[in-house]
């Protein structure tokens, strides 16, 4: 497909958002030191380890960590068995049970819930109207995720999960020690989570007793192989295995994967020309159908969109792991006991990696691109890498780009005045919402 002509580009922003990329300061306070400093820093028991090399060496050497300690402060809500928190032989015992209902086959049968989903959305919005898009696609792609996941019999108490996860993330969004510290103390916003969590959990535990008994809807795949799903040795998931992994599932779906859609609609539509040459795409592939299985690998230039969100805005800024074992890199000695934590959002804007490292540059990813990037895991890693990577990581990028090229199909927005600045702990999203104004 050509590049749409200059002529054609519109204002789609207010002059001061255009072509702006926007900065998280702790990540840029990351990227300082490791100017300053190169690959190791060190804050108390906290080592940073950044930029490629130091990826490489964390991803291929998963013997010296440990998952637990570095995500205990998601226990409250994901549950002690869930994945992440998992080691050893029993992370792999449970991530082979989990990961059937996550591989690209099976999410290329999520499309048409995904695209219904974004439909139902956007076809509510009327021109001249303003809506806050990034919670209005976080209830979308919450809804999306446990349809997709669930069945339709879940997702229709989406709402219901939504305001009950919401008490549990609320609870996590912060340093684990303060988590902690909630819990010993017993404060208020703990007791409201575990009121909300004992909810959820009631929910989920009347599921997986209809499931053991034989009785599963048509559409409910997961729950189905999470409760009837057996390893090599015949064993099969706990109910309280299953319950963690349902709730890591959704939790880990949704509030990663919405950050992302509200950036790639910034992106979109602050760099002069990106919404307009993403639609043309949508339009000249699908016109107004939704895309099926044949049609994604014809989005190049929307799949570009997705690849550079995830570089610029990566919803996981850092990512922890705690060491078990000590170890020397860069020339320095990284003890036992310490928390590790690497940068995806230091290597993704570095310029000995990336060209014009700030620009939003869709293009940088299809092949016809003279500095299309053959990335390793070490220098491109929204999703991690190694025995922990993102098992959610197909079922993300596949719905990001049908609810965008539904929105593209669909609607033609505009970016007015705003506050845009990012905040983080789980995930980097806008911390005030993306306003933007629906035009006619
Ligand atoms: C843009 C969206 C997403 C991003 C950026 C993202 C990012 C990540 C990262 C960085 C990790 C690894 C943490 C580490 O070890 O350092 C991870 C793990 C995980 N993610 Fe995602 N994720 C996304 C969407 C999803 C979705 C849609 C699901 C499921 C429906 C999901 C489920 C999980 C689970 C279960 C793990 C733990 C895997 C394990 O420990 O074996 N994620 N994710």
């Amino acid at each position: 497909m050509d590049p749409v002509p200059e002529s054609a580009h519109t204002a789609r922003a207010v002059a001061r958002w255009s072509g702006h990329t926007v900065s998280y300061p702790p990540g840029e306070i990351l990227l300082a030191a490791y100017r300053r400093r190169g690959p190791v820093t060190g804050i108390g028991r906290y080592v940073y380890l950044l930029g490629p090399e130091a990826n490489r060496f964390v991803f291929a050497h998963s013997e010296l960590f440990r998952w637990r300690e570095a995500f205990e402060g998601l226990i409250p809500v994901d549950g002690s068995t869930s994945l992440i928190v998992s080691d050893g032989s029993a992370h792999r015992r449970r991530r082979r049970l989990v990961q059937p209902a996550l591989h690209h086959r099976q999410v290329e049968s999520y499309l048409e819930i995904m695209a219904d989903n974004a439909d139902a959305t956007v076809d509510e919005w009327r021109p001249g109207q303003r809506v806050d898009l990034y919670r209005q696609f976080r209830s979308a792609i919450r809804r999306s995720t446990i349809e997709s996941l669930f069945g339709r019999r879940l997702a229709a108490e989406s709402a219901f999960f939504g305001a009950q996860l919401q008490a549990l993330l609320d609870l996590v969004d912060h340093l684990p020690q303060v988590v902690t510290w909630q819990r010993r103390l017993r404060t208020r916003q703990w007791r409201r989570a575990m009121r909300a969590r004992a909810r959820v959990d009631e929910r989920i535990a009347s599921e997986i007793s209809r499931a053991r008994s034989g009785s599963i809807d048509d559409d409910d795949h997961v729950l189905a192989s999470l409760v009837h799903g057996r390893d090599e040795t015949g064993d099969g998931l706990s109910d309280e295995e299953v319950r963690d992994q349902v709730v890591t599932l959704i939790a880990a779906g949704f509030e990663t994967t919405s950050a992302a859609a509200a950036w790639a609609v910034y992106a979109m539509l602050t760099t002069p020309g990106v919404w307009e040459r993403a639609a043309a795409e949508v339009s000249e592939v699908l016109g107004d159908r939704p895309p099926g299985r044949q049609d994604l690998a014809r989005l190049t230039y929307l799949d570009g969109v997705v690849h550079e969100t995830l570089r610029l805005y990566p919803p996981a800024v850092v990512s922890a792991r705690k060491v078990a074992t000590g170890f020397e890199f860069g020339g320095r000695e990284v003890r036992a006991g310490s928390m590790l934590l690497y940068s995806p959002y230091v290597t993704h804007r570095l310029p000995e990696l990336w060209s014009e490292p700030l620009r939003f540059r869709p293009e940088r990813w299809m092949t016809t691109d003279p500095d299309h990037p053959k990335r390793g895991l070490h220098e491109y890693l929204p999703f991690s890498a190694g025995a922990h990577r993102c098992i959610g990581a197909t079922l993300a990028t596949t719905e990001l780009t049908v609810m965008l090229a539904r929105l593209l199909a669909r609607r033609d927005l505009c970016l007015p005045e705003q506050d845009i600045r990012p905040t983080s702990f789980a995930a980097m999203r806008p911390k005030h919402g993306l306003l933007v104004d629906i035009c006619e």
